[in-house]
């Protein structure tokens, strides 16, 4: 068997490592703290869950601080097959959670409870001895040496199997304990079930019920003759009740009656009492209408109603009412007409007075207007003035256009048509002067070379003077052009004289335009002048008119105020009249209320007076007719029952009746007695037959019991055979196991420390340990060394293994041995012989040894090293695998 793989997630310090784990030996090394002891304890865990704990520790310690679940993988080899277990620990706010699964050819097994069984099963170990056998625990070497020798019987038993015969023999001895007691229990029931019967048999129950029931007959027989003497006697006493009842009845009628005439009587007089109240009432109602009648004739004298009649009072009155809404308006209708009147005299005398001052304003207004007039008329004389003088030069210059050659629109025209001439005439002039002088100095130069004697042409000596004839030509031309110049001058000036009119007209035309303007605003300013004048003098006129109009309205209403005066006059004496008419109206009807008020009080008291007189003639009277009939009826009815009823014969039939009820009561009496008898008689039966029952079932009940009893003790000695045998089936294993052990024991142990002063180990049949010395002596297992101890232990662990793989039934498994720090105590040489001890177990078989070590010899020798390092600024450890293999 060996680990194959394990793999630890947030696991202790692990955070996340997962190692191959090969067969032969493995070696763990690092610095304290890094990490080993938990990868061992991960081992361990993921096979045995809670029960790997160390005490003290729960689940949740498993978990990585800070985090809040754990996973535990572990892959294994078991006879060519494979397993794997997971284990996850799972921490909540106050609760743990524990989930695994086993995984196995068969299949998985989940939960705790059945896991653990499996891997029990596999192991053949369950935790504790997984630990006594395979895991040396840090600081555990010494555990089987120093246990004391019952606790080591029992650690070596379980591992040996013979744990199992020591159970099976306490659980037969259970089972007995359990068996005996039931035994027990049911021989004390016995017991009394057979002291019951005892009882019962001594009571005699049989001649006590014969007595019994003979004497029930008895009382059977004289009950029914009593019933038969008591039968007529109840007959008698009936028949007697029922005729008495027949009598009481008629004198109940009788009180009954004698009750009825005395309500009767009382209802008759209390009608009749009724009937005189009413009487008087009524007479006083007679008296009262009377005298109401009386006073209303009295008022009704000042008035125009004649008769006592309460509905023409009534209707004068509403004529009255009438007639004074009418006077009301008639009186409202001259107040008015009376203050209209007034008004309208007092308005006309204003009127007329205002009219008059209005016609006096208009008069002064009129005067004014004229007098404005004729001022505005005396200045209009200078402008009329100059208006003549223009129109007097405006004729002068037309007069000058009409002997002239042109009009005043064509003038402007003319004089530029003069001026051009005049120019043209100039031009000509200067042409002629301008020729002339060309002629005098050819004329001048000529005779110059004529005195010379040359060519005036060509300036050469002349003979025959070729050019001498134009000389002449010329002064003819100086003379005439000299007339024509003369000519021309007097042309210019005749020329001048004309242009210098046109100029003259020219500006007169200008002069007639500006006058003719002036002209035109002056007519202007005249006839505005005129208007205004006039429209003054019309003004006055109307305003006098106007006054003339107002003065006649005057006039017409200071005539009009004597008449309104009249009719105001008129107007308040017909209101005098209306007054004096509401006034008679008013008394009477003054009078006529208080006739209306007497006359309706009478018609209320005539209506009393009538339903009083409707009561009597329906209500009372008929009543007293009524009760009177009653009492008559009564009376009779009365006279008849009486004498029908006979005092003597009641106290006959009394006698009679008591007479028969006492002899009744007598036998009655001794009947209960006979009854109550019978029923004690009757139970005391019930019970005996009771008692007969129960003793038959006593007896059936103690046959069944000591037959159970019998069955048990059977039971009980073939259980006591059981626990024998395994009890002798445990020594004799024991003795056989204890011999082996002690043999192997001695041979290792010879072989790990031959050079020692040690003889030979003796292991006792209660496993009590003793080591011999070489000169005899012996010694307790707990005085040797601490590296002695050490060795020897392992070489115990190595003597059992060894026992295991002989086997007592068939291969065992064996577990990987895994040692933590098993070098603690030993010196160089013992750590060598431990390596030797190591070689061994491999030899024995066991295919994986873990070994945790600081020493160098025994980390060098596995032949796989695992570096466990723990990283210094997270705390949490990493694993390294190295090989000799891959080293070598
Ligand atoms: N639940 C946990 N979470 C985190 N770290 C833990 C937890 N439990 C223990 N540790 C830490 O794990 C580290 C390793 O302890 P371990 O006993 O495995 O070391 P070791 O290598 O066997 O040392 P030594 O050589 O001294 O025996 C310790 O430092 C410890 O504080
Ligand atoms: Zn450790």
């Amino acid at each position: 068997m060996q680990f194959t793989r394990i793999q630890l997630d947030s696991f202790k310090c692990f955070v996340d490592e997962s190692i191959e784990l090969q067969a032969g030996v493995t070696a763990m090394y690092g610095a304290n703290g890094a990490g080993k002891t938990s990868l061992l304890e991960g081992c361990f865990f993921a096979l045995y869950g809670a029960d790997a704990l160390p005490s003290g520790k729960n689940l949740a310690d498993v978990i990585e601080k800070g985090e809040d679940e754990a996973v535990v993988e572990l892959w294994f080899e078991h006879d060519g097959n494979q397993y794997h277990v997971r284990r996850q620990v799972r921490e909540y706010e106050t609760q743990t959670d524990h989930d695994v699964t086993l995984t196995t050819p068969d299949g998985p097994i989940e939960d705790p409870g059945p896991v653990d069984d499996a891997i029990e099963d596999l192991f053949r170990l369950d935790a504790d001895a997984f630990l006594n056998c395979a895991y040396v625990r840090q600081g555990d070497i010494n555990k089987l040496i120093t246990a004391s020798p019952s606790d080591r019987q029992d650690m070596i038993d379980q591992l040996l199997q013979l744990g199992k015969l020591d159970r099976y023999e306490n659980r037969m001895g259970t089972t007995r304990n359990g068996i005996e007691s039931v035994k027990d229990a049911k021989e004390g029931t016995l017991e009394g079930v057979r002291s019951d019967i005892d009882a019962l048999e001594d009571r005699e129950l049989e001649q006590q019920l014969e007595r019994v029931e003979s004497e029930l007959d008895e009382i059977g027989d004289e009950i029914s003759t009593l019933n038969d003497r008591i039968a007529p006697l109840e007959d008698e006493q009936r028949e007697a009740n029922e005729e008495l009842e027949s009598l009481q009845e008629l004198e109940s009628q009788i009180n009954d009656l004698e009750t009825e005439h005395r309500q009767v009587r009382s209802n008759l007089g209390e009608e009749r009492k009724k009937r005189v109240d009413l009487e008087n009432e009524r007479n006083q109602y007679v008296t009262q209408i009377a005298s109401c009648e009386s006073t209303a004739a009295d008022h009704l004298e000042e008035t125009s109603v004649e008769s006592l009649d309460l509905d023409a009072v009534k209707s004068r009155i509403e004529e009255i009412d009438r007639r004074l809404d009418q006077i009301e308006t008639a009186r409202d209708v001259a107040d008015e007409r009376v203050s209209e009147f007034r008004d309208a005299a007092e308005e006309a005398e204003t009127t007329a007075g205002e009219l008059e001052s209005d016609a006096d304003d208009l008069e002064g207004t009129a005067q004014e207007r004229r007098q404005e007039a004729d001022e505005k008329e005396s200045d209009l004389s200078d402008p009329r003035g100059t208006l003549e003088n223009v129109e007097s030069e405006l004729g002068d210059i037309e007069k000058r256009f009409a002997q002239s050659s042109t009009t005043r629109d064509a003038v402007e025209s003319y004089k530029e048509e003069k001026i051009a001439e005049l120019e043209a005439i100039r031009g000509e002039l200067e042409g002629l002067r301008g020729k002339l002088r060309t002629t005098r100095d050819s004329v001048g130069h000529a005779r110059l070379l004529l005195i010379r004697g040359r060519c005036p042409e060509c300036g050469q000596e002349v003979e025959d003077a070729p050019n001498v004839s134009s000389y002449e030509e010329d002064r003819d031309k100086v003379r005439r052009l000299k007339r024509e110049i003369q000519d021309k001058e007097s042309e210019v000036a005749a020329k001048e004289g004309t242009v210098e009119e046109a100029r003259s007209l020219a500006d007169a035309a200008g002069r007639y335009e500006s006058l003719e303007s002036r002209k035109e605003d002056l007519r202007r300013e005249i006839r505005g002048q005129s208007e205004t004048i006039e429209a003054l003098r019309e003004e006055a006129n109307e305003l006098e008119e106007e006054a003339t109009t107002k003065r006649a309205r005057a006039a017409y209403n200071r005539t009009a105020i004597p008449h309104l005066e009249a009719l105001a006059d008129r107007a308040a004496r017909a209101r005098a009249h209306l007054t004096d008419e509401m006034e008679s109206l008013e008394t009477e009807q003054r009078a006529l209320s208080e006739a209306q008020e007497v006359l309706s009080e009478a018609d209320q008291k005539h209506r009393e007076r009538d339903r009083i007189d409707e009561r009597l003639e329906e209500d009372v009277d008929p009543q007293i007719d009524h009760w009177r009939n009653e009492r008559d009826r009564v009376e009779s009815e009365l006279e008849g029952t009486r004498e029908e009823l006979d005092p003597g014969r009641i106290q006959r039939l009394e006698r009679r009746r008591d007479g028969a009820a006492q002899w009744q009561s007598v036998l009655e009496q001794r009947r209960a007695d006979l009854e109550s008898r019978q029923g004690e008689l009757r139970s005391e039966k019930g019970g005996i037959n009771e008692a007969l029952n129960e003793l038959s079932r006593k007896r059936e009940q103690r046959d069944t019991l000591s037959d159970q009893i019998d069955r048990l003790e059977t039971v009980i000695q073939q259980c006591e055979a059981a626990e024998q045998m395994y009890r002798d089936l445990r020594e004799d294993l024991r003795t056989r196991n204890v011999d082996e052990l002690e043999r192997l024991l001695n041979e290792l142990f010879d072989l790990l420390y031959q050079t020692d002063s040690y003889a030979h180990f003796e292991l006792s049949d209660s496993y009590e340990l003793t080591v011999y010395e070489k000169s005899g002596e012996a010694l307790d297992p707990t005085d040797l060394s601490g590296g002695e101890r050490a060795l020897f232990n392992l070489a115990l662990r190595c003597a059992i293994y060894q026992l295991l793989t002989e086997g007592l039934s068939g291969r065992a498994p064996l577990p990987p041995l895994i040692l933590d720090e098993p070098t603690v105590y030993l010196d160089e040489q013992h750590i060598n012989e431990l390596s030797g001890l190591i070689t061994r177990m491999r030899e024995l078989g066991v295919d994986q040894i873990i070994l945790v070590s600081h020493q160098e010899e025994l980390v060098d020798a596995a032949g796989e090293r695992i570096e466990i390092r723990q990283d210094s600024t997270t705390n949490r450890s990493h694993v390294r695998v190295e090989s000799r293999d891959l080293l070598a």
